[in-house]
């Protein structure tokens, strides 16, 4: 039985001729963590306001919990979601403990843990103050306080990183291991792909409503076929011979192996049978944006 919580099944949404999303299947199972990428325009907060239940689908169908997301036993379900938007537009003459307590009552969430989680998104020293005088990082982790009201079981963020410093992005994704382990289900639709390695058990990629790939980085990775490169330094200076015809002369003592990511266990086992000394390794492998821009430019072929 399958265990999803969001179906998506052949869902498209038009805007008049325009084809927001086209003819989409996905699944958002308990406890995965799945980053949407796309550019601009490719039908990312679509596809989320679509899960929602905020705009309907022209063709298809969306279940939550099992329940078509327009029935009423969805509407009832919905306080089990959080969804952090793009933009927030938050009151700029409220304080951020008087807005998380609006959007507590508006989700009928008591206000006793609302102290708790300003701290844990890192603005309780500025809980009193008015939301006017934030930064824009501020406003987003306020943002992302009242998303994670009532502990939902699904979390749906939309660009949640945009406009914040390196260590605020580390705490969101602080906060994001949290809830992963405590068994919520994450949708984060990103542009910084270099942030999500290690963070995203799935990736979707869009491109003009169309989904383009939908997979684990490891076996994205295997579908582009993207090289991995391992360099070594042999010794101190150039007195060694390549290990074997398969590495590439660099730089004097330096040697590159390029390989597949299904020959890459294989190619590291090789280093031990090396007999010269290494005095450096290096691996690389293909990051995200790498997969990504391979993924784009492939449909375009
Ligand atoms: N209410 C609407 N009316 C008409 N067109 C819309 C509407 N909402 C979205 N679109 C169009 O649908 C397409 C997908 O928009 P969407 O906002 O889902 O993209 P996105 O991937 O989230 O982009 P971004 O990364 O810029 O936020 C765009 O071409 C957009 O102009």
């Amino acid at each position: 039985m399958s265990n999803a919580l969001v179906t998506l099944s052949g869902v498209s949404k038009h805007y008049g001729t325009h084809r927001a999303v086209s003819v989409l299947d996905l699944d958002l199972r308990e406890g995965e963590c799945v980053a949407l990428a796309g550019h601009n325009g490719a039908g990312k907060s679509t596809l989320i306001k679509l899960i929602l239940g905020l705009i309907r689908p022209t063709h298809g169908r969306v279940t939550l919990f099992g329940h078509d997301a327009h029935s009423p036993a969805a509407a009832r379900l919905r306080a089990r979601i959080g969804y952090l938007p793009e933009t927030v537009a938050l009151h700029p003459a409220m304080t951020g403990a008087e807005t998380l307590a609006f959007y507590a009552r508006l989700k009928c969430q008591p206000l006793s843990r609302n102290a708790e989680l300003l701290e844990k998104v890192g603005i309780s020293g500025a809980a009193h103050r008015r939301v006017g005088g934030y930064s824009k990082g501020m406003r987003q982790r306020l943002a992302l306080a009242q998303a994670l009201l009532g502990e939902p079981r699904i979390l749906l963020f939309d660009e949640p990183t945009t406009g914040l410093d390196p260590a605020s992005r580390l705490k969101f994704y602080e906060i994001v291991h949290e809830l992963r382990a405590s068994g919520a289900t994450i949708l984060l639709s990103t542009h910084a792909l270099s942030e999500l390695a290690g963070h995203a058990d799935r990736i979707v990629v869009m491109k003009a409503g169309v989904k383009i790939a939908d997979g684990a980085m490891s076996a994205l990775r295997r579908d582009t076929g993207l090289p991995i490169r391992i360099n070594i330094t042999l010794g101190q200076s150039d007195t060694y011979a390549p290990p074997s015809p398969a590495w590439r002369r660099v730089e004097p003592g330096r040697y590159e192996l390029v390989c597949h990511e299904s020959d890459k266990v294989d190619a590291i086992r090789s280093i031990g049978a090396i007999a010269a000394p290494i005095s450096d390794l290096d691996i690389q492998v293909p990051g995200l944006d790498d997969i990504y821009a391979h993924l784009l430019e492939r449909e375009d072929a």
